[in-house]
């Protein structure tokens, strides 16, 4: 057998077992009932040949008896409606898995700390698991069912070898031609279905971009949405060309097992009547093989199923068991002091350092600013602090002790980030605000943080209160980018970290709103570090000490009015023009 034949078979009876174990673990309910009436459903063809058997032989005879026919007319009765619930069974036990593998998934990436959410290797390996789940769910049903065309297989093979030996041997041979077909169909299928999802993925985007509200609107106004569609059918287009071979290839293998099992079951009667077999047992294993290779048949496309979702499996659970265990997030409150000492940092592949020697320090109590043109380094300083970045050079130090012994978990626990790209989470309000810390939260929390962060009056106005939802896709409130940005300064209040980092904290915000929003942050500084990103001269006029970055290094620093004053300084020619514009 070719090595990767048998790799992937391998492969499909790890995935079949695995799935068999979280089936029993998470559904164990429905995985019995399933295995039962598989069971039931795959004795029957068996059953049938035995009873078949007696009825012809009693008519034959003359002789009249209750009990065969009886039973006949059960199995035959059975037959259908069995293979139906059974069906449904095994569907009830998918969904549960479905709904296990989709909920571990979820918990598998809020786990994941924010350096490894920046690496494009593990976005690609979190859609592939996503996609996963919709192969992984069926698998356990079909290894029932698998299992359960091999007991049919056995039954009637043992059965009709009592008629005649060859011809039960011919039947279980039946088997192999569509299970070999389907597995080379299924292997096909694993090659052509990444196509398929790539083209299906792009069509998808482009679709969103014509249903989403903001980009639906902007391509309306444009009148370019008929390009858009076009790409979507360029895309679908594509998927199907390649789905249309796949199926005209399938069309040919399965052609070719039916073909092969006709034969096969051909021999098995010549087999029969060539061994001198009774018109009872002839004509009973005939009608009991045609049910039994029914059976068989689906086994073959089961198995199929089984070998296409193995290597998807695997991706899926390569990728949960990689996240590391949950540690759940504690965040610290009191914080002393916070530092960068001398820090260096380059990004990989860049033909110069992104911070040279970078000193920073703030106390408790203080508010400190970064400030520097587009690129200076400030995002990149803000991200070593928080650890997200390992500098290359230099230390991190958080009351005085090496940052770097912490855990991420430990060290994020110690600060409140306001990115510039916040969050928009259309939930409700409750549940916006409430993202803020890791645990639960109560009503006043939310209500204060909303007030703080002068998001409280547009919030008032809601019909439901805290439990209105946000967000016009959903039939809630539409908000505005600046009322989105007060709401995630209002999480920051609420999680009441030691340490605040604001990147452009009221870049949306209206000027009298900003105004109240400093305000208040000096009110509550004593609390906490604040360190701010901001590109508006008046918001750094209190400030306890500006830090002036240009190209990596902290050219200057200083309080506001100090800085202004050294005419030819970096922060000075920055500034002055918006310093005139204030006063
Ligand atoms: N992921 C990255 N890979 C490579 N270079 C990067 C990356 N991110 C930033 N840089 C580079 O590092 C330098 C500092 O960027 P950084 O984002 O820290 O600047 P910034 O001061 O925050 O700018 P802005 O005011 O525009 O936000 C820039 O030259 C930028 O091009």
């Amino acid at each position: 057998m070719e090595l990767s034949t048998r790799a992937s078979l391998r492969d499909a009876v790890r995935t079949a077992g695995e799935s068999l174990t979280d089936a029993a673990t998470g559904t164990p309910r429905w995985l019995v009932i399933s295995a039962a009436l598989l069971l039931a459903q795959a004795v029957l063809p068996g059953a049938q040949v035995v009873l078949l058997e007696r009825v012809v032989e009693m008519l034959s005879e003359g002789r009249t008896s209750w009990a065969p026919l009886l039973g006949l007319t059960a199995v035959v009765g059975l037959m259908y409606p069995l293979g139906q619930v059974a069906l449904a069974a095994t569907q009830r036990m998918a969904l549960r898995l479905r709904l296990q593998y989709r909920t571990e998934l979820a918990y598998a990436a809020a786990r994941l700390p924010p350096s490894r959410l920046a690496r494009p290797d593990v976005t690609t390996d979190l859609e592939a698991s996503q996609n996963a789940t919709t192969a992984m769910d069926g698998v356990a049903g079909r290894t029932l069912q698998v299992l359960g065309a091999a007991v049919t297989a056995v039954v009637l093979c043992a059965v009709v070898w009592q008629i005649n030996p060859l011809s039960g041997l011919l039947v279980a041979a039946a088997l192999v031609p569509t299970v070999l077909a389907f597995t080379a169909i299924a292997r096909m299928e694993a090659r052509g279905w990444p196509d398929v999802a790539a083209a299906d993925r792009r069509a998808a985007y482009a679709t969103e971009q014509l249903v989403q509200q903001r980009s639906g609107t902007e391509l309306a106004v444009l009148g370019s949405g008929r390009k858009v569609a076009a790409l979507v059918g360029l895309r679908r287009g594509a998927a199907t060309t390649v789905l249309d071979r796949m199926v005209g290839k399938a069309m040919l293998w399965e052609l070719a097992a039916a073909l092969a099992t006709a034969v096969l079951f051909g021999a098995a009667l010549v087999a029969l009547v060539a061994g001198g077999a009774s018109g009872a047992g002839a004509a009973a294993a005939v009608a009991g093989t045609i049910s039994g290779l029914n059976a068989i048949r689906l086994c073959g496309y089961a198995f199929g199923t089984i070998i296409t979702a193995a290597p998807q499996a695997r991706i899926y659970r390569r990728f949960v068991a990689s996240v590391p265990a949950s540690v759940p997030q504690t965040v610290v409150r009191d914080v002393g002091s916070v530092c960068l000492e001398n820090v260096g940092f380059s990004y990989p592949g860049a033909d110069q350092e992104a911070l040279r020697g970078v000193s920073i320090r703030a106390e408790r109590g203080e508010m400190i600013a970064l400030v520097g043109v587009n690129g200076a380094g400030k995002t990149t300083a803000v991200n070593v602090l928080v650890g997200m970045l390992t500098p290359s050079s230099g230390r991190v130090l958080i009351d005085g002790r090496d940052a770097a012994v912490l855990s991420e978990s430990e060290r994020l626990g110690h600060f409140g980030l306001l990115v510039q790209e916040f969050g928009k989470f259309e939930f409700s309000l409750r549940e916006v605000v409430g993202l803020g810390a890791p645990g639960p939260v109560d009503d006043d929390g939310v209500r204060r943080a909303l007030v703080s962060a002068e998001a409280e009056t547009f919030t008032r106005r809601l019909a439901d209160g805290l439990s209105s939802q946000l967000g016009q896709q959903w039939g809630g409130t539409g908000v505005s980018g600046g009322q989105w940005q007060r709401l995630a300064l209002a999480r920051i209040y609420l999680r009441a970290a030691g340490i605040w980092i604001l990147d452009e904290p009221t870049s949306a915000i209206d000027a009298e709103a900003e105004r109240e929003i400093f305000t208040e942050l000096r009110r509550t500084r004593h609390e906490r570090i604040t360190i701010v990103v901001s590109h508006r001269a008046w918001t750094l006029r209190e400030m306890d000490r500006i830090y002036v970055l240009d190209d990596g290094v902290v050219v200057q620093q200083g309080r506001y009015e100090q800085l202004l004053g050294v005419r030819d300084g970096r922060f000075a020619r920055i500034f002055a023009g918006q310093a005139r514009g204030d006063d």
